[in-house]
């Protein structure tokens, strides 16, 4: 028998939960009917054909589109029509497909400025975060992780490609997020930087203990990264499972008609 005093603690609810997402657009279904769970800690993966709706619903998620039906809930609290700014306040935060950052100041600066931005700093942004120490303990610490220590004083703009998305990855992580979105990090890297950011991806996955939702086309990236995948067809979530359970799953190879997963 259990008491009330021996029983069990309740498991955790999901970080994400999202429920019958939809997104119509003119009549059109760009994301139609998804729903799924991310559980703390897990790396959730994002696969589909172009147009699949990937971003769409990663613009969901993050609050820059308004879905036309369904919900989704962070730890539990329903932010289907919160603001961008008041979801990355309760720990959601993204990246974007093209990079985006102030190219004309240096790599420490946009960092710091992310940092003292989440932290309420908005009056005299840049002084504060220029002088403000916890902002500079912040955006160091965050550029150490991703092996960007010793760029921190170059202009942002003369950095390589795959350097400018470590450094969104830092500007992210300034902002301690529990649930990162990662929108095709490795969009336009050389295959040689791929691995290290993939290096990156995962400490900030496993030793950070970071929940993430990554967009990523390729398969052999995914394989070492992810817990789950989730796979999108024309903007309906088509399949999620273990990368095996989806590799062999020949709903998933009939949607990408051949090509290699
Ligand atoms: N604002 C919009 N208005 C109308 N259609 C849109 C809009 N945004 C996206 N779409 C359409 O929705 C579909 C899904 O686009 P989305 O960018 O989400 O796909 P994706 O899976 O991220 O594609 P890719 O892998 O090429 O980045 C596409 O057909 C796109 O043209």
């Amino acid at each position: 028998m259990t008491t009330a005093g021996s029983a069990a603690p309740a498991a955790p609810g999901p970080v994400l939960s999202v429920r019958d997402l939809g997104w119509s657009v003119g009549g059109a279904d760009i994301v139609a009917g998804v729903g799924f769970d991310v559980a703390e800690g897990e790396f959730v993966a994002v696969i589909g054909p172009n147009g699949a709706g990937k971003t769409s619903l990663f613009n969901l998620l993050s609050g820059l589109t308004r879905p036309t039906a369904g919900t989704v809930e962070l730890d539990g609290a329903d932010i289907t029509r919160a603001a961008p700014h008041r979801r990355a306040r309760r720990g959601l935060g993204r990246t974007f497909q093209t990079s985006s950052v102030f190219a004309g100041l240096t790599v420490a600066e946009n960092v710091r400025l992310a940092a003292a931005a989440h932290r309420g700093s908005c009056l005299r942004l840049w002084r504060r975060a220029d002088a403000d120490a916890a902002s500079r303990e912040a955006a160091a610490s965050a550029l150490e992780r991703v092996g960007l220590a010793h760029r921190a004083d170059v202009a942002a703009g003369s950095l390589s490609h795959g350097d400018k998305r470590k450094l969104e990855l830092a500007i992210l992580l300034a902002t301690d997020p529990r649930l990162i979105l990662l929108d095709e990090p490795m969009a336009g890297l050389g295959a040689g930087d791929v691995p290290a950011l993939t290096d990156v991806v995962r400490a900030v996955h496993r030793e950070e203990g970071r929940t993430v939702l990554m967009v990523e086309h390729h398969m052999d990236v995914l394989l070492g990264l992810a817990d789950r995948v989730a796979v999108m067809h024309h903007g309906r979530l088509l399949a999620l499972g273990t990368p095996g359970e989806v590799m062999a799953d020949s709903v998933v190879q009939e949607a990408y008609l051949g090509e290699p997963l």
